[in-house]
């Protein structure tokens, strides 16, 4: 089977939406949302396809199109070659000229809709630029050391660079911690951490940049607008987390780990298998270590939690360190 070259644009304007249209009826797929584009004529340059098809299709005029990803796919009927383009400067009010709907969407808006198979890897890009950096999580549950202790491992761990932390409260916290803990996420915000807060209750006033739900939350209904990330297991619960409007899945456990010893491994083939097939960025979870979070990223995760490989370390911001030196290099 002859691959088919295909270029398409992830259109993107100032508030950092970008364009995605509706196939129409009588093309295959229709009804499926896509990155408008279309396939590269013999001869032609995936570049030059892509601001030809822009044209017919949107009505736009592209200028100097940033190369993005190259990604095979194959459908029953054919193997696609798919040249994704950045395109932030064009002329022309964009218009599905040929009669199909657009729509100008966040990208954590898109998983939420029915998008061509081949596209969720591309999606689960971009959804994962928008991702805290470096995309190190970690998880610090305050009901695991004493007070003091929780919060000198946050310092340290904030001090060596971590930009992302989920606040893990499994119930209630008691009312020194309940004193504390809004302090401890407004000052790691105001040192540029992601503060999501995981929690049996919404808590409407403690500061934060979003929520990290369980599965049973997030069907208890999401508040519009807040960003979230959803704990997941399996591909069924991915699928849920991507039509509930998550912004990233934990997927977990990857390793075995110490913290659920009775739990079954997923495995870095099944871990594969399920980001390939998800428009989500996936944080892989469970027995990381230094030495495994290469596995991990090659199986597929846009980054890693840790918890105990923090929280509970001798130093916690040596730890932290040595995991984000496979960003920082
Ligand atoms: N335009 C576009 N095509 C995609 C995307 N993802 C993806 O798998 N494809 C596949 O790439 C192939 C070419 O797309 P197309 O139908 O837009 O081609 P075209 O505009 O030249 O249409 P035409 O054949 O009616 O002239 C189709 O098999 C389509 O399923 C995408 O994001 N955008
Ligand atoms: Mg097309």
């Amino acid at each position: 089977m002859p691959t088919v070259p295909v270029a398409s644009g992830i259109i993107e304007d100032a508030s950092g939406r970008v364009l995605i249209s509706l196939r129409p009826e009588g093309k295959p797929w229709p009804g499926f949302w896509e990155f408008p584009g279309g396939k590269v004529d013999p001869g032609e340059t995936p570049e030059a396809a892509l601001i030809r098809e822009l044209w017919e299709e949107l009505g736009i005029t592209v200028t100097a199109p940033a190369p993005f990803r190259v990604l095979d796919y194959t459908y029953p009927e054919r193997t696609v070659r798919l040249h994704f383009y950045r395109v932030r400067h064009w002329t022309g009010s964009a218009h599905g000229r040929e009669g199909q709907e657009v729509r100008w969407l966040y990208p954590w808006e898109i998983p939420a809709l029915e998008c061509l198979p081949a596209n969720l890897r591309m999606t689960a890009a971009l959804l994962a630029e928008a991702l805290p950096q470096p995309p190190l999580c970690l998880i610090a549950d305050p009901g695991k050391l004493p007070l003091p202790d929780f919060r000198k491992a946050l310092e340290g761990a904030v001090g060596a660079g971590l930009r992302w932390l989920v606040l893990r409260c499994k119930t209630l916290p008691d009312a020194p911690a309940a004193a504390v803990l809004p302090a401890l996420c407004a000052e790691a915000r105001t040192r540029g951490v992601q503060v999501y807060l995981n929690h049996p209750d919404p808590l409407p006033d403690w500061p934060r940049s979003g929520r990290h739900l369980t599965q049973a939350q997030m069907d208890a209904g999401v508040r519009p607008g807040e960003a979230f990330g959803v704990s997941c297991h399996d591909a069924e619960g991915l699928r849920r987390a991507a039509r509930a409007g998550a912004r990233y899945a934990f997927l977990s456990p990857l390793f075995p780990t110490r913290s659920h010893p009775g739990a079954e491994a997923l495995g870095t083939q099944a871990f594969a298998a399920m980001a390939a097939e998800t428009s989500l960025p996936l944080i892989a979870l469970g027995g990381m270590t230094t030495r495994r979070l290469p596995e991990a990223l090659a199986a597929g995760a846009r980054g890693v939690a840790v918890l105990s490989g923090i929280l509970e370390a001798e130093e916690p911001a040596a730890a932290t360190h040595a995991f984000l030196q496979h960003w920082n290099g």
